[in-house]
């Protein structure tokens, strides 16, 4: 069938590569003209037969909301918006309310698979009124792996982003989890093979996954993981997962603590610390490293 795919990065340029490949007519848009075949978001509109499905693969944030903006003055009642970015569901709610008196349909999609969906297939979660995802399921067929699973329709508007969100908060757990057994490993005088134990687990042990698969490859690369500083970011999906635990009163500590474990990364030095450290100093005389001159 025919789409429109907004945003040709990474994310959008392999899933338009993916979705060709199983015989979907696409047409894409970016902001880079080297890679698009239209150049504005008005001839993508014009190119394609109404009702026309867009599917965006833009940046979180304003960059979808501005695109979502331009795109409702474009397009006509019936047609529908697919946003596959990783919106926060309650912009989902807003936005799906705003287009409906347009007569526009919005479904939202979680899209996990990274890099490796071109050829491995994406897990896709959405969330829209069942008429809409029916509409759109020949594209959900074609971008899930070939196995036919890797999908679900996880309820209204939203859902699909609520569930990818929770989706990451238990990425960011499983991560630390790893993160944390490979340093204590790696600290220990005990293990002499830290990567080797690593790449046994990924058969026949209870934590085998695809997390571990892919640690074993980055271990393989580099085996103390020397070429890399101890820095992590987050693109937000692991804030608005905890926000969530908090608005439901759900206790989430491995998600929460995984998650400020990655803001610690970014400190030179940690201002709590030097409390902790002046405060045993002061009821107890405790010894305290002392900053140097050029520190202090
Ligand atoms: O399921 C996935 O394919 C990933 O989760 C993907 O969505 C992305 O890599 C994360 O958004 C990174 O998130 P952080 O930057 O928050 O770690």
């Amino acid at each position: 069938m025919q789409l429109g795919l907004i945003g040709l990065g990474k994310m959008g340029g392999n899933m338009a590569t993916r979705l060709r490949e199983k015989g979907h007519d696409v047409i894409g848009f970016d902001y880079n003209p080297e890679v698009r075949d239209v150049d504005s978001l008005a001839e993508l509109v014009q190119r394609l037969e109404a009702p026309r499905i867009v599917w965006l693969m833009v940046p979180a944030g304003e960059p979808t909301a501005a695109t979502i903006r331009e795109l409702s003055g474009l397009l006509e009642a019936g047609d529908l918006i697919i946003e596959g970015g990783n919106s926060h569901y309650v912009d989902d709610r807003k936005r799906a309310d705003e287009l409906k008196e347009l007569g526009i349909h919005y479904v939202d999609a979680g899209v996990s698979g990274g890099v490796w969906g071109r050829q491995n297939g994406y897990g896709i979660m959405v969330g829209g009124a069942p008429e809409d995802i029916e509409r759109a399921k020949p594209i959900f067929d074609a971008l899930t792996p070939d196995s036919g699973g890797g999908y679900v329709h996880a309820g209204g508007v939203g859902a699909g982003h609520f569930v990818k969100m929770v989706h990451n908060g238990i990425e960011y757990g499983m991560m630390q989890a790893f993160a944390e057994g490979y340093e204590l490993m790696a600290a220990s005088d005990i293990v002499d093979d830290v990567p080797g134990t690593f790449d046994s687990w990924r058969e026949g042990t209870v934590v085998r996954s695809w997390l571990l698969d892919l640690l074993v490859r980055a271990l393989e690369e580099d085996p103390e993981l020397a070429g890399l500083r101890g820095y992590a970011q987050d693109s937000g999906e692991g804030r608005w997962t905890v926000q969530a635990a908090v608005d439901h009163a759900v206790p989430a500590p491995v998600i929460t603590a995984a998650l400020f474990a990655r803001f610690a990364s970014r400190q030179e030095d940690s201002p709590a610390m030097k409390v902790i450290a002046a405060l045993r100093n002061q009821f107890g005389g405790h010894a305290v490293t002392r900053a140097t001159e050029d520190q202090a």
